[in-house]
């Protein structure tokens, strides 16, 4: 039989659970009363304090290391005083995590303690230097997260640990090698499912599955594309294989730098805290509009421009535009040099030229190597001559202006921004660039109706500002990081996946998105190609399936838009049953729901946890005052939800990627309607069902969008 053991803490009682789907009763163990102190809970809880007296040691170590006699320089003591500091900050003993969540005990090992592991999210160890605690990530505790019956791995006995407020209550074992014990699944790993939501992401590291874990964990050297319906897991499998591969990389990704890609402020706020919880410093956050931001975004495309300026083949129209300037010489070249003339006569400059042109470097490069070859070419003139020049010749003739003026006649300097300015309003520029590649209906849309004079005074648009990325790219090659993981993917264009690509040209990248939540009019239709216009064709794609946040009748409820949205895709299963979680409501006015929606929000806030109240967007302004009119305080998306302000008003445009432990859902049929077109508005729609982890209650006067009907 499995031991399952579960000790309420007799002070701060069971952990908390969600009143939605209580935990199954533990057993407990008759033979000992566990939580004694000579009893298994108690001697964890001995490891436990020992565990934190260690980790105060390490941190009082790290305080009182003197650098004074390693470094006499005060930029290098500077420097290091800062890495100490960091350390001292990441030995801190936070009251509320748990320093270790499980133990593995491994096969065949001889003595009580040896082959025995606690598994944490840091390490720490002892005055004599041994493991008190083995970090989640190190590669000994990766049989916590993917040892089973069928393959244990060499570990005996799993043992997870609940914690209340910090103090540890409760452990739960699975002994994975005895052919008597039961598959059981884990009541802890339920109660961290359940738990009522509030406040920023957190982390997963205590219950990662070994499905999630294969990711986390894969190589640094590829890219891997993670497919997964709503409340997969995606962002925090994301995340914590950032963690993992700091971990496992650390040197080379320090100096090569982590990016990580969201669809919005409000978004990389909800996850911001979960990486610096893990440990980690230092990676940066951004959307692509920040990576992008060149010039001033103030302008809007209409959905049609902003397809095509998104669109793959504007990256050859851009090429050609960047090169478009490069001319052949119409003169032979006289480089004067003391008393003597040399001459480079007009075809072999032009030779230079075109040789130039032909290699695969960036525009600028070759404008700095031109030079270079010009100056050769008369060097080796000089040597023909008799003469012996080095270096420094080469270089200043290089310099002479006799050069400097050739290529600037043949080899153009070239502003991106100005590049494309001229491409959207100078239809014969237009029309060189884009020739047998857009056709005239397609170039007379790229063409601004009132040409700005400048590129201050332009009213660029989101996707313009692609576009000088990626004329700047054209000019200058973009530095690359050692890793990029992109959420939300499955929303950018071509040239936005271009624009995040060339970031990791060198480093890998973590793909994540679902095709059934694109909601732009590019939105990808294929992760394949997605992949190959990142720059990373071939690479692994994963299916997420196992659903972690949404109630089985509320994803049940959302899939009804499947078929409409994404038809080839598979229906998310739910790791939560809770019967209960969905209510669909007629408003009582016909009217509008406004007063029903506010009703449903106090009632929501009667249970545990945050609560979001999903609307079109159109509709936020009347709902706001409604919801100020009735007493009740509302948060901002991405604003940090606690105990005493658990209301957030959320835009429908606004609510991807978050999740609110109930959510109020007003009026589907204005969600639908706030977008361009039927497909987009039901993908919204199936974005704003799918964001409750308790419950969802939908709010209604207008008829529902008939694809919500039951089968
Ligand atoms: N192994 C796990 N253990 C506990 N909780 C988990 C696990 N995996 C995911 N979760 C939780 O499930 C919820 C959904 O996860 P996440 O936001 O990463 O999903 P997602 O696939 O990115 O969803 P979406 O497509 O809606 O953005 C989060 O609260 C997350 O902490």
């Amino acid at each position: 039989m499995p031991t399952h053991v579960h000790a309420p803490d007799p002070v701060s009682g069971p952990a908390p659970r969600s009143p939605h789907a209580p935990v199954p009763d533990p057993v407990h163990d008759p033979a000992s009363d566990p939580a004694s102190d000579d009893g298994p809970l108690g001697r964890e809880r001995a490891h436990l304090a020992a565990s934190r007296a260690a980790l105060r040691a390490m941190r009082a170590d790290a305080e009182a290391l003197d650098i004074s006699d390693v470094t006499a320089n005060w930029v290098n003591a500077a420097a290091l005083r800062h890495q100490i500091e960091l350390r001292i900050a990441a030995l801190a003993d936070l009251a509320h995590t748990p320093l270790f969540f499980g133990r593995l005990d491994y096969d065949g090992t001889a003595g009580e303690n040896a082959g025995r592991f606690y598994i944490g999210r840091r390490h720490v160890h002892d005055a004599a230097g041994e493991p008190m605690v083995i970090d989640w990530r190190a590669p000994v505790s990766q049989p916590f997260y993917r040892a089973s019956r069928a393959d244990p791995m060499d570990v005996a006995l799993r043992r997870r640990f609940g914690y209340t407020g910090g103090r540890l209550t409760a452990y739960e074992d699975e002994r994975l090698t005895d052919p008597a014990a039961a598959d059981t699944s884990s009541a802890l790993l339920r109660a961290e499912i359940e738990r009522p939501r509030v406040g920023p992401m957190r982390d997963i590291v205590a219950t990662i599955q070994p499905e999630q874990d294969e990711i986390v964990r894969a190589g640094i050297g590829g890219t891997v594309c993670v497919q997964g319906a709503p409340g997969t897991g995606k962002t925090a499998v994301g995340l914590h294989r950032v963690a993992y591969l700091l971990y496992a990389h650390r040197e080379r990704l320090a100096r090569s730098g982590v990016l990580v890609v969201g669809p919005n402020r409000s978004f990389l706020q909800y996850i911001e805290q979960v990486l610096p919880a893990l440990g980690e410093v230092g990676v940066a956050q951004a959307t692509v509009e920040e990576l992008v931001a060149h010039v001033e975004v103030r302008g809007e495309d209409s959905p049609a421009v902003a397809r095509l300026k998104g669109d793959a083949r504007m990256a050859e129209v851009l090429r050609r535009a960047v090169r478009d300037g490069i001319t052949a010489p119409t003169e032979g070249l006289v480089v004067v040099r003391g008393s003597r003339r040399w001459r480079v006569p007009v075809h072999e400059l032009e030779e230079i030229v075109t040789g130039t042109a032909a290699r695969d470097v960036r525009y600028g490069a070759a404008r700095e190597a031109l030079p270079q070859r010009i100056a050769h070419a008369v060097l080796v003139r000089m040597e023909a001559a008799g003469e012996a020049p080095d270096d420094r010749v080469q270089d200043a003739v290089a310099r002479t202006k006799a050069v400097k003026d050739l290529v600037k006649a043949v080899w153009p300097p070239v502003d991106p921004a100005r590049t494309v300015l001229r491409l959207l309003s100078d239809p014969a520029f237009l029309a060189r660039a884009a020739d047998g590649i857009l056709d005239a209906d397609e170039q007379r849309l790229l063409l601004w109706e009132r040409p700005p004079r400048g590129v201050r005074g332009a009213r660029w648009s989101p996707a313009d500002a692609v576009l000088i990325d990626e004329a700047h790219d054209l000019v200058q090659r973009t530095p690359s990081l050692g890793h990029v993981v992109l959420d939300e993917a499955q929303d950018l264009s071509p040239m936005q996946y271009r624009a995040v690509g060339r970031r990791c040209s060198t480093g890998s990248a973590t793909v994540l998105g679902d095709l059934a939540q694109g909601t732009t009019p590019w939105a990808t239709t294929t992760w394949e190609e997605a992949l190959a216009h990142l720059g990373k064709p071939g690479s692994r794609v994963e299916e997420l399936t196992r659903g972690f946040r949404v109630p089985r009748e509320v994803i049940a409820y959302a899939s009804r838009l499947l078929p409409h949205i994404a038809p080839g895709l598979a229906e998310a299963t739910s790791v939560r049953d809770s019967p209960g979680s969905l209510e669909v409501r007629a408003a009582s006015s016909p009217d509008s729901p406004t007063a029903d929606t506010v009703r449903a929000c106090l009632e929501a806030l009667e249970h545990e946890g945050s609560v979001g109240l999903i609307a079109a967007d159109a509709r936020i302004g009347e709902l706001g005052r409604a919801l100020a009119d009735a007493g009740v305080d509302c948060l901002a998306p991405g604003e940090e939800t606690s105990t005493e302000a658990r209301l957030t008003l959320v835009p429908a445009s606004l609510a991807k990627g978050l999740e609110y432990d109930w959510v109020v859902l007003d009026e589907p049929a204005a969600v639908v309607d706030g977008e361009p077109d039927g497909r987009t508005g039901l993908r919204r729609l199936y974005v704003a069902l799918t964001r409750a982890v308790s419950g969802l209650t939908v709010v209604h006067s207008a008829p529902l969008p008939e694809q919500l009907a039951a089968p």
